[in-house]
């Protein structure tokens, strides 16, 4: 079984979420203020430079920099990344996106020329990465708006000393963007920040994962680039930026095939929740979305945004279970991704989850002729973090690859039972997902190195009835 086959992610970060880098925008944790408050002076944290460090990265000459503050261990997570510092291509003569404004939205990026779905539209090093909190102490005696003024001055501090080393050219870059934050406490720096940044996790140091969400904060950033922070937001967004940490840049992907002259867009908050609650998260961003699905009349594009929702694929609930139908499970799929295509919700990761899904049931059936042409569609979702877990979708391009009969699936429906170790934990994922496959996500990381055929002892099977059991029990 191959890694990422389950995911130890929540239900709701899974369908949300675009990738496992955690690409969306970040709000930071910081309230905002009605009315001007004035904080007593001389109560600075003194910052700790035993645990942060100001640095531009990567250190390549010819190259833009990226001004970075960093907790110590994340940029040593960072340096490690194999193959940092991956150079960045050469930027094209033409390139296929402008700057240009858009009406009611201020400035917003458009399309140049015709760009087929999975093609990268853009790679950007970004302008500025900081961490979403930082820690300050103030006196007991400061009023609540007080002590959030003070939060807010001690950000605009720290990430100003970053801004300030930036080059001349990319200082410019990043105070002409737009700043949706100017009458509720938060500085210039600070207010540019929460209008642009892009949450980047993946750099979170060990020790912070199991701590509070503020300290959890602490080891995620965000992160401010010259054009992906112009992208304005659709609830049904043609483009999703992926961070490579190698290159220490995005790869803004066409979700879609997207037309010269289409504007491009991205989704600032979670696209299946419902149109009122969509509104509701982006009114710090001051949006009032006119998409088509928060116009259209009727409570149709609700509902079938929540059915999206309401179903996720798992081959092992399916696979081992003999009262579902041969089809069944390509046929829930099938209908998601026609639902998926209505909303114009490509960008999900739910996508590719479901043509994968669709993919591996035809391996466990054993038509390697219907199975290449999923793993065809697969590979125009490159953004998506299924694409990047499974690297051999490119061996089953060909059906009659010998990958076939080497894939731990071939023709599990088709042969007597599912046997072994691999029969059992199928059996025992069934019967703890349910075939809705809502109960899946958060547990079941010890089965992420399971492969088949590796000896595993009872012992084993046990822990992992055990952490399907605990997931089921938790989520359920
Ligand atoms: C990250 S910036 C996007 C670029 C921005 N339009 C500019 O001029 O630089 C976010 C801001 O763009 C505007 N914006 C983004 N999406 C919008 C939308 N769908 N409708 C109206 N305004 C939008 C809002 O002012 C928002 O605060």
């Amino acid at each position: 079984m191959k890694r990422g086959f389950l995911n130890a992610k929540t239900t709701k970060e899974r369908l949300a979420s675009k990738n496992d880098l955690g690409t969306h925008p970040s709000q930071l944790p910081y309230a905002m203020l009605n009315e001007p408050v004035t904080v007593p002076q001389g109560y600075e944290t003194k910052p700790s430079f035993v645990e942060y460090a100001y640095t531009a990265l990567p250190q390549v000459d010819d190259e833009p920099h990226t001004e970075c503050l960093f907790l110590l261990e994340s940029q040593e997570i960072l340096l490690k990344t194999p193959g940092f510092p991956k150079p960045l291509p050469p930027a094209p003569a033409r390139p296929s996106f402008r700057v240009a404004p858009s009406p009611g939205k201020g400035l917003g990026l458009f399309s140049t020329c015709d760009i087929k779905q999975g093609e990268v539209i853009l790679y950007e090093r970004p302008l500025l990465i900081v961490p979403m909190a930082i820690p300050s102490s103030a006196p007991k005696h400061f009023s609540q708006t007080q002590l959030i003024q003070h939060s807010l001055n001690e950000l605009e501090r720290y990430y100003k000393v970053a801004v300030d080393r930036m080059t001349e050219q990319r200082r410019a870059a990043f105070m002409s963007l737009h700043d949706c934050h100017t009458k509720d406490g938060s500085g210039p720096i600070v207010g540019r920040i929460r209008t642009n940044g892009i949450c980047l996790s993946g750099l979170q140091p060990a020790g912070l994962k199991a701590n509070t969400d503020d300290a959890a904060r602490m080891g995620r950033y965000t992160v401010i680039s010259e054009y992906i922070s112009r992208l304005n937001h659709s609830c049904s967004s043609n483009t999703a930026p992926l961070f490579d940490k190698a290159m220490l840049a995005y790869r803004l992907y066409a979700v879609r095939d997207i037309a010269k002259g289409e504007e491009l867009t991205f989704q600032y908050v979670d696209v299946l929740s419902s149109k009122s609650e969509r509104n509701k998260a982006l009114k710090p961003y001051d949006v009032v979305c006119t998409c088509p699905s928060c116009t259209e009349p009727t409570a149709r594009s609700d509902k079938r945004r929540s059915a999206i929702g309401g179903f996720m694929p798992t081959i092992p609930a399916w696979a081992a279970n003999r009262q579902l139908s041969d089809d069944w499970l390509i046929k829930r799929s099938t209908a998601l991704l026609s639902l998926i295509e209505e909303e114009r919700l490509e960008h999900l990761e739910l996508n590719c989850i479901a043509t994968h899904a669709i993919m591996e049931c035809y391996i466990c059936l054993g038509d390697s002729e219907n199975a290449s042409k999923w793993a065809a569609r697969v590979i125009r979702q490159p953004w998506s973090g299924v694409y990047k877990d499974h690297p051999e979708v490119h061996e089953l391009l060909d059906p009659k690859s010998p990958a076939y009969a080497k894939h731990g699936l071939w023709r599990m429906r088709v042969d007597e039972n599912p046997t072994g170790d691999m029969g059992a934990i199928f059996k025992m994922m069934g019967d703890v997902c349910g075939p809705d496959g809502m109960k899946t996500l958060s547990g079941g990381q010890g089965l992420f190195m399971f492969q088949p055929g590796q000896n595993t002892s009872p012992e084993g099977l046990r822990k992992i009835a055990e952490i399907l059991q605990r997931s089921s029990n938790l989520k359920g």
